[in-house]
């Protein structure tokens, strides 16, 4: 599903990101990735969107490489990921339903197909009766929900999480990994980069550790792993 092959990269200004890196994530799989600060964590999602590209090395969703893609080709690429940040990002102006169905709209789906995939995503994330509701009006996880929402209403291959919980309280964060699992376990693979080890141990998944860029351990569980 997803795949690193000797992947190395550095930034122009010569920081070191990705150092001959390689895993596999196969399809279905939940897994979290932790290192310190630099560790190259966001590198690795922004080579999987074609943000970035390695120096060296493929990196393969679905088989196919996507650091060689047609710029053409890039769009559909991240339909098949659906990306939530920290920050939520979510458009300030839009309402709930607003903010989901744009990713519908800009792929050009029916105005009735639209309505029933929004309502339905707005169900699963538990926010039937805020669909009219601004951003503002609601509470940093409830504004995270959406943002789940809105990255799984393509029904993507691969959601990708970047710090999800860095701006929730701890009981606020777990409800949103809880919501993680619950999309894993219809069968979409989640990759997750969180500094938190609380959740680590909680979620008690597979657990891949970058140090310097470098893979440092990928054989441990949320319960078994210890940052050092
Ligand atoms: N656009 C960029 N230009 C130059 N250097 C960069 C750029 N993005 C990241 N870096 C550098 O590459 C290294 C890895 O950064 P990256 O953002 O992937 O780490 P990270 O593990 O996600 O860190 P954090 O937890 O702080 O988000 C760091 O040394 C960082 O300063």
């Amino acid at each position: 599903m997803i795949e690193f092959k000797n992947v190395s990269k550095v930034y122009e200004n010569g920081s070191i990101a990705l150092d001959d890196v390689s895993l596999f994530i196969d399809k279905g799989e939940f897994v979290v990735v932790v290192g310190h600060s630099g560790a190259g964590k966001s590198t690795l999602f922004k080579l999987l969107t074609h943000e970035v590209v390695p120096d060296s090395g493929s990196v393969l969703v679905n088989d196919v490489d996507v650091t060689r893609i047609k710029t053409s080709k890039i769009p559909m690429l991240r339909r098949k990921l659906g990306v939530v940040f920290q920050d939520f990002r979510l458009l300030p102006n839009k309402t709930v339903f607003e903010n989901i169905a744009f990713a519908l709209e800009v792929i050009e789906e029916k105005p009735s197909v639209i309505k029933e995939k929004v309502e339905h995503v707005l169900e699963l994330v538990g926010l039937e009766d805020k669909a009219n509701d601004l951003p503002e009006d609601l509470s940093g996880g409830e504004q995270q929900r959406v943002a789940v929402a809105r990255a799984i209403v393509n029904r993507p291959l691969v959601l990708i999480a970047d710090e999800p919980t860095g701006n929730l309280d701890p009981n606020t964060s777990k409800d949103i990994v809880d919501l993680f699992k619950h999309i894993n376990n219809f069968g979409t693979t989640v990759v997750m980069v969180t500094h938190n080890m609380d959740l680590v141990t909680y979620l008690n998944k597979r657990v891949i550790q970058l140090e310097g860029g470098r893979v440092k351990s990928d054989n441990l569980r949320g319960a078994e792993f210890n940052e050092d």
